[in-house]
């Protein structure tokens, strides 16, 4: 039982965006999709949780877009790039909201949200005062706290410092060691290497490479598709890997 894109593709304002993507996503398993701005990876996210509309995705064999929209917001649990907060409500109540599909409930599961996170102290707070950084947790939490079989994460450890980098590739991890299908959009190629089981790398809308880290991140495909000289480096807890400008 997957989530796959067959033969996908999309234009976005008469442009192709993507091109013939085909990729299967593996429930207990963290995906990595990587690639330059302007690759595709957002979109490729959006059209797996059937935001935009696209042929060709499939949970579990039957069309995403075909789901009733109430059964895929519980199943699918989607953090956007550049999330925006319409209301300055109280942390915990917008963590809460990711109980909607439920209809509401789930006390345990807000707060395991918030532990994850280690929001658990910014709860009383207003979302408005938070910084970046305690933000992204947040909005992280409450995607968490609709418990999903499926996260979809649009960049999320863009705005983490290390160590909240660390801890939520650590839960994605986890959440992945509890049977969760993690799909997550990263730029840091190094911390990608680390956290996943599988990578799509692309390229102009068309899928790079796609495998283990070992099998993606070459120090050839990286030039390809990132248009860098990069070096890697062994370390016990994965390559390190080193850009550098092309001469
Ligand atoms: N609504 C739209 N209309 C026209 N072009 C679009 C639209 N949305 C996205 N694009 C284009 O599609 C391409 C892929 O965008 P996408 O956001 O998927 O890239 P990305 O790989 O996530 O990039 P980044 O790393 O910058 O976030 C880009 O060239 C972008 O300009």
């Amino acid at each position: 039982m997957a989530l796959s894109a067959r033969n996908l593709s999309l234009a976005l304002g008469g442009r192709p965006v993507l091109d013939a993507v085909s990729a299967t996503f593996v429930p207990g398993r963290v995906t990595a999709i990587l690639g330059a701005n302007g690759a595709g990876k957002s979109t490729l996210l959006r059209a797996l949780a059937a935001l935009v509309p696209a042929a060709g995705v499939t949970l579990d064999g039957s069309d995403v877009a075909g789901l009733d929209p109430r059964e895929r917001a519980r199943t699918i649990g989607y953090l956007p790039q550049d999330a925006a907060v319409h209301w300055n409500m109280r942390v915990r109540d917008l963590v809460a909201l990711g109980r909607l599909p439920h209809g509401g409930g789930g006390d345990a599961a807000v707060d395991a949200a918030l532990a994850a996170t280690d929001t658990i102290a910014l709860a009383p707070r207003t979302v408005r005062s938070l910084s970046g950084g305690e933000r992204a947790r947040v909005l992280l939490a409450r995607v968490l706290a609709g418990e999903p079989r499926w996260l979809l994460a649009d960049e999320p450890l863009a705005s983490l410092d290390p160590l909240h980098q660390l801890q939520t590739l650590a839960l994605l991890r986890a959440a992945a060691g509890r049977g969760m299908g993690v799909v997550v959009v990263l730029h840091d190629l190094t911390l990608a290497a680390r956290i996943a089981d599988d990578i799509v790398l692309l390229k102009d809308g068309r899928v790079l490479g796609s495998g283990t880290p070992g099998q993606v991140l070459t120090e050839t495909r990286i030039a390809v598709g990132y248009g860098i000289e990069a070096t890697l480096v062994a370390h016990p807890d994965g390559p390190v890997i080193v850009p550098r400008l092309p001469i």
